[in-house]
């Protein structure tokens, strides 16, 4: 059995923590780094405290001087963060799992730049339940095509600050494609105020923050005399991190190139 070697970055921050947890119970992944960044109170701390689990890996802020052995870095930050490791693992060849949501299409630009030379998948949702409600959605969206409203409602702890979120932006993009229309031209982002009456071809989103909601999403087809409706919830953020460890894996015979989950899974085409 090979081990592939994980670096983790935002080790302390919710995916971090779910990260950190998931390769202590994966046989064939081992930790090799885990990176905060400057300024954290968990720096020069072993990792394995934030999961009562002892590892002998002290979290740093050194990304240059962290990430050499190590196969795969997975990233869960904040775009800023995100593209500042992405430079490092560039320089030094290490392939990335990122799974950051709230990219501009400036930055996401960047992202595909890097994959000519290493490998990354990117995804807004890693678990294996989103990526299955995508192809549902692919098709459905092509049977109604006609005389339904489609509209996304996504729901989220409080804590999270990017809206909608990279999953109910993805779906609305699968839904877009298959219908035939242009995303930017057709999303309706909220409504307020003596709005009008809803032009067919739009798609909306409405967003909720709430608690420790950990995501849940639902695609509302509306026609009439029935609705349709295609649903997530995700009850612990093990399945993303379940769904980024086998992206690590995915990676490990490719040498570069920009993937996402729909290729890990196999469900492309
Ligand atoms: N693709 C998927 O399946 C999923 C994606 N996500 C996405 O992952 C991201 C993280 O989510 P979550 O774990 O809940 O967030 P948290 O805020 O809990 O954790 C973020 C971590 O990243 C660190 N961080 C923030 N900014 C930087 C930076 N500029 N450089 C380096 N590190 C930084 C934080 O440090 P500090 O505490 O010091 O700020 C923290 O440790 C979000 O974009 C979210 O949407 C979340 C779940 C699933
Ligand atoms: O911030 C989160 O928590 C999540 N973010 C991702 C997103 O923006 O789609 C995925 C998941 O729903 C949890």
């Amino acid at each position: 059995m090979t081990t592939l070697n994980i670096a983790i970055t935002g080790s302390s921050g919710r995916m971090g923590r779910a990260l950190l947890e998931a390769v202590a119970r994966t046989p064939d992944m081992r930790l090799s780094a885990a990176l905060e960044r400057e300024g954290s109170p968990y720096l020069k701390k072993d990792a394995g405290e934030l999961i009562g689990a002892p590892c002998n890996i002290t979290i740093t802020d050194d990304v240059s001087a962290a990430l050499p052995g190590s196969d795969v870095l997975i990233d869960f930050t904040r775009p800023e963060g995100t593209l500042a490791h992405l430079a490092v693992c560039r320089t030094l060849g290490v392939k990335m799992v990122i799974g950051t949501t709230g990219f501009s299409t400036q930055q996401k630009e960047d992202l595909k730049a890097a994959s000519r030379d290493i490998s990354i998948v990117f995804a807004p949702n890693m678990s294996v339940g989103v990526n299955v409600t995508f192809k549902l959605l692919e098709v459905a969206a092509k049977v109604l095509n006609e005389g339904y409203d489609i509209e996304i409602i996504e729901a989220h702890h409080r804590h999270k600050i990017d809206a909608p979120s990279g999953t109910a932006l993805h779906m609305g993009e699968v839904v877009a494609q298959a219908l035939g229309r242009n995303l930017s031209e057709v999303a309706v982002y909220g409504r307020e105020g003596n709005t009008g009456e809803r032009a067919p071809a739009t798609i909306g989103f409405a967003t909720v923050r709430g608690g420790d909601i950990v995501g849940d999403h639902t695609v509302l087809f509306a026609g009439t005399g029935e609705r349709i409706e295609i649903s997530h919830k995700a009850g612990s953020r093990a399945t993303f991190a379940e769904g980024a460890l086998r992206a690590a894996r995915f990676l490990a015979d490719k040498q570069s190139g920009l993937f996402d989950m729909q290729d890990v899974l196999g469900l492309r085409g």
